[in-house]
């Protein structure tokens, strides 16, 4: 029989951290996973907006509907947001305990915000001892024990202690944010199960240098739910919640979603990374140097000077034409009608539409585009694509066109964000361009060009793999200093 965990938590919209990471993480785990919320949150990946707590008497009404019908072999309980509900909890507990329960005393999000009520501390503390086992961070650790953060693993252990003997549950101390030593230097994550007789057993594991961290802690707490009744012990079920947390944060990047600290993906395991989630995790330095590079920073707030933007234009429009030429090279090598008709597609689209707009924007100055010398970065770029679309395979010149589309997809994106929150009265003098690359049909495109990619990896040689691999990154550091000699290179006269 499939075991049946539950979640007892908050929502988030946004998907990455509540119920929805507590679901996908009992489904990633192979188990039936139920929810019963208890908040409702306006949150995203940069923070929390709203909390609306429904009457403690709903939650009551949820949890009895479960119980009525539903035998439930794990629970993880999470944000409860009021002393109202952690008392509808603690009174369920008492009559329905199912056998293994797992709390999560979610006070505050990593963003800062409060997700309980100050004045609902106290009933909170009132119910740990009915849990197994505890997963505070190290700031809520701090808040049960009446003690200050911990400073590293081994003060957050003697506050887990504390905390374990006072419960008499299991504590996972959470060494996420303190960082911590393997013995060849290497950084380490380590998380620390405690038990209420004083003894802990580490729980190493890699630290992943990534921003994708938003509800690591309701995913790592429901891992442990879903997969204790399928392991021997909690020391068990925690190497193995960690391993695939690790795997999970790894993962996150690639998702590419929200502007904060973005979700960690839950699904790594069943869906195993492609190529190009692999390249877009690879290239997340890239990525980064682009997001905040003067040019980029400039264009979106629209105080790149026009003499910048104008000279980026012009060799853009250079680019553009030889561009074609490779996209129509790799319609050629297509090994089917779609591939052929998009890449075809795609030619035409990059003279008419984006020169159509580089045109457009130049005559609005009173300039043209006769007359403009290639520059050098334009020059190698160019080289670069005409190389492996004329001497490689399909597969290496669909890597090597495809940063031009995902790059540019994405910056544009991040920059459409930031354009809709501006007040319409603010004329951005950039709007055009911003518009053209955040359209969904350009996100579409860029969707199938991917598709395209990572089919043609499939079917690769390991030669033609490594091919891809390589055009990819190339193209990708020749995006960046495409757009870095729009500012950051001595001009080149023009
Ligand atoms: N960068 C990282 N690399 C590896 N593991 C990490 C990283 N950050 C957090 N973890 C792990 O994620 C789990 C959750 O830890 P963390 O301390 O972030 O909890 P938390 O603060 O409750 O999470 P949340 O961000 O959801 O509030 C732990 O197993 C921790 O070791
Ligand atoms: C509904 C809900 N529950 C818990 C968290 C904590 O997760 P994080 O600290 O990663 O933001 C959250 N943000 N939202």
């Amino acid at each position: 029989m499939t075991v049946r965990v539950l979640s007892i938590a908050g929502s988030d919209p946004s998907g990455g951290a509540g119920i929805q990471a507590d679901l996908k993480t009992f489904a990633a785990q192979g188990t039936y996973g139920m929810a019963v919320i208890a908040s409702l949150t306006a949150q995203n990946t940069a923070g929390v907006r709203g909390v609306f707590s429904p009457p403690a008497s709903f939650l009551a009404q949820q949890l009895d509907a479960i119980s009525d019908d539903i035998a439930v072999d794990a629970v993880k309980i999470g944000m409860l947001g009021s002393a109202e509900n952690i008392a509808v909890v603690d009174t369920w507990l008492a009559t329905h305990r199912p056998p293994f329960v797992v709390l999560d005393p979610v006070m505050v999000a990593t963003s800062g915000d409060r997700l309980l009520d100050e004045n609902a501390e106290s009933a909170l503390r009132a119910l740990l001892p009915r849990a197994d086992l505890l997963t505070p961070n190290v700031a809520e650790l701090a808040v049960l024990v009446g003690d200050e953060p911990a400073r590293d693993l081994d003060g957050a252990i003697a506050q887990g202690k504390a905390l374990a003997s006072s419960t008499g549950a299991q504590v996972l101390v959470k060494g996420g944010h303190l960082g911590s030593a393997g013995a060849d230097g290497d950084q380490l994550a380590t998380d620390a199960l405690v038990g209420p007789d004083g003894s802990v057993t580490l729980v190493p594991g890699p630290w992943v240098s990534t921003t994708n961290t938003h509800g690591t802690g309701c995913s790592l707490s429901s891992a442990l739910a879903a997969l204790r009744p399928q392991r021997e012990s909690w020391a068990a079920a925690a190497v193995d919640a960690k391993a695939w947390l690790t795997g999970a944060l790894a993962g996150g990047a690639a998702l590419g979603v929200g502007q904060g600290r973005g979700p960690v993906d839950h699904l790594h395991a069943l869906f195993p990374a492609t190529f190009s989630t692999q390249e877009w995790s690879r290239i997340a330095p890239i990525r980064a140097a682009i997001e905040t590079m003067p040019f980029i920073v400039a264009l979106a707030d629209g105080s790149l000077p026009w003499v910048n933007f104008r000279f980026y234009l012009a060799q853009d429009a250079q680019y553009l034409r030889e561009y074609a030429r490779c996209l129509a090279r790799v319609a050629a090598l297509a090994p089917d009608q779609d591939a052929q008709e998009f890449f075809a597609h795609s030619s035409a689209a990059a003279l008419e539409a984006e020169m159509g707009l580089h045109r457009t924007l130049l005559t609005a100055h009173g300039e043209s585009l006769s007359g403009i010398e290639t520059s050098p970065v334009t020059t190698a770029y160019l080289d670069h694509l005409h190389r492996c679309c004329a001497t490689g395979s399909y597969a290496e010149a669909a890597a090597a066109v495809l940063p031009c589309f995902w790059l540019y997809q994405h910056i544009g994106e991040r920059l459409g964000v930031l354009q809709a929150q501006r007040s319409s009265a603010d004329a951005h003098p950039y709007a055009a361009w911003i518009e053209t690359y955040a359209d969904p049909a350009f996100a579409a495109a860029t969707t199938s060009a991917i598709g395209f990619a990572d089919r043609a990896f499939q079917a690769g040689s390991p030669a033609e793999r490594d091919a891809m691999i390589a055009a990819f990154e190339r193209s990708s550091r020749y995006e960046w200093m495409f757009f870095a000699q729009g500012t950051d290179l001595p001009a080149w006269p023009v």
